[in-house]
């Protein structure tokens, strides 16, 4: 693989001391320390803070990057309308409905909010998004002032530019833009996806406690652009969009900002293929909790409690025995978001459509369907694949989730029937039933 454009090149592991050159300018790094009186190639060195200064080591992130001009270089930012962006989360009364949306949507392009909850200006929150888009960020770039972006693309793989370098980005991959990393998305066609944004928190990978050193989502499988870089003055302006308190700003600027040269740090935006994670789970009896299926967690102060979790149903054995072994019916302390990236899921043969969601909020009961139960109850237990073609995600939360306007009437996408799959649920109920006898 030779072209940056056609099969970008990455850097392995999670959070690593990364370094990287463009190859045409050996030497870009300064050597031995980060601010040189003079750069390497004449270069300016900026960095990018993404903790404190003084967080303790295992959270500290930062990278250098050695750039053409500084990104400072820039006109006064102005305010753009938000389209469907928002973070007001009392546009619409307080629902506890289970909320299901299909899976076409048309709308134009950009980010528009579903759900979340918390605030930007605080620091803590989250909020989800859906994009769909068919044309390209030409001469524009995006920047989040206010958390992280995890992108789920659901329909069509995305080109994601970065101040890093290059990362091709397709269904079942996804990738990772953290706070204030410059971005440009280039998409090949009709483009649809699903953003997870944390606001004062990055992911991480989960612990593996009894696991052990190896499993889940294994840091080898995360890869980080090369540095990449275009030397490119733009007459008419480059436009530079900022999220910022969860409103969108613009300013204009001479020059492409994807101008690093060379950078180093362990901050910096990766993906990850879904089809690497190293699948756990019963093999005896029971269903396991879905936390065993986390591929990154976004920690709150809480032990063991997440802002987010971002969590994954991947084609699998079943072998329990003597088990119901679909999802069990549940009530939860937490908000369970879900996605389809493409198949069907196992608690819903029917109905839930790949690119549509779900959000069963806090201790809304939930579980699979009329059918599903049925089947399941009595079907033979020997060893099945389970998910297979399959894809299914969600978003777990602490955070008490509010439905946005969009998400509930702009988008006309609302299935008001999404309950009728739980009323087919009958009965089994037998006073006289005992236990079987064992007779030898
Ligand atoms: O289908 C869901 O709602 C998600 C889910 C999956 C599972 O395997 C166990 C519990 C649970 O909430
Ligand atoms: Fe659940």
């Amino acid at each position: 693989c030779t072209g940056f454009i056609s099969c970008p090149d990455y850097l392995s592991g999670f959070g690593n001391e990364f370094s990287s050159e463009d190859p045409r300018c050996p030497g870009a790094l300064p050597k031995g320390q980060n601010s040189p009186q003079v750069c390497p190639y004449g270069l300016y060195a900026e960095q990018l803070s993404g903790s404190a200064f003084t967080c303790p080591r295992p959270t500290n992130k930062r990278s250098w990057f050695y750039r053409i001009l500084p990104s400072v270089r820039h006109k006064p930012y102005t305010t753009v309308d938000n389209g469907n962006l928002t973070e007001t989360w009392d546009e619409m009364h307080p629902d506890p409905n289970q909320v299901e949306r299909d899976g076409e949507c048309v709308c134009l392009c950009g980010l528009h909010t579903i759900c979340g909850a918390g605030d930007t200006k605080t620091r803590n929150g989250i909020s989800i998004h859906m994009f769909t888009c068919n044309t390209s960020m030409i001469d524009r770039c995006f920047n989040n002032s206010d958390g992280d972006f995890l992108i789920v693309p659901q329909q069509g793989k995305i080109l994601v530019t970065t101040e890093f370098g290059k990362m091709m980005v397709e269904p079942k991959e996804i990738c990772v833009i953290q706070q204030g990393m410059r971005f440009s998305v280039d998409v090949f066609g009709d483009t649809r996806g699903y953003v997870l944004e944390v606001y004062g928190a990055h992911f991480e990978l989960p612990d593996l406690g009894p696991i052990g050193a190896n499993g889940l989502a294994n840091p080898r499988d995360f890869l980080t652009p090369v540095a990449w870089y275009e030397d490119r003055e733009v007459a008419n302006g480059y436009t530079v969009i900022n999220k910022y308190q969860g409103k969108l700003f613009s300013s204009q600027q001479d020059f492409s900002p994807f101008n690093v040269v060379a950078w180093h740090g362990n901050y910096t935006p990766y993906k990850y293929h879904l089809s690497n994670f190293m699948v756990m789970n019963c093999v005896a009896f029971d269903h396991a909790d879905p936390s065993i299926f986390t591929v990154l967690t976004a920690k709150s102060t809480r032990p063991g409690v997440a802002i987010a979790d971002f969590v994954i149903f991947p084609p699998r054995w079943g072998v329990a025995d003597h088990t119901f072994r679909p999802p069990y019916y549940h009530r939860n302390c937490m908000s369970e978001f879900m996605g389809l990236i493409e198949g069907h899921y196992e608690a819903k043969e029917e109905g839930f459509q790949p690119g549509g969601g779900s959000l069963h909020s806090m201790m809304t009961p939930h579980g699979p369907d009329g059918a599903c139960f049925e089947k399941n109850s009595t079907a033979p237990l020997k060893p099945e694949r389970v998910a297979e073609g399959t894809m299914a995600f969600m978003f777990e939360s602490s955070f008490s989730m509010a439905v946005t306007k969009w998400g509930l009437e702009t988008c006309q996408k609302l299935d008001k029937s999404y309950y009728k799959c739980w009323e087919p649920l009958r009965k089994h109920f037998d006073p006289n039933w005992r236990p079987k006898r064992i007779t030898t």
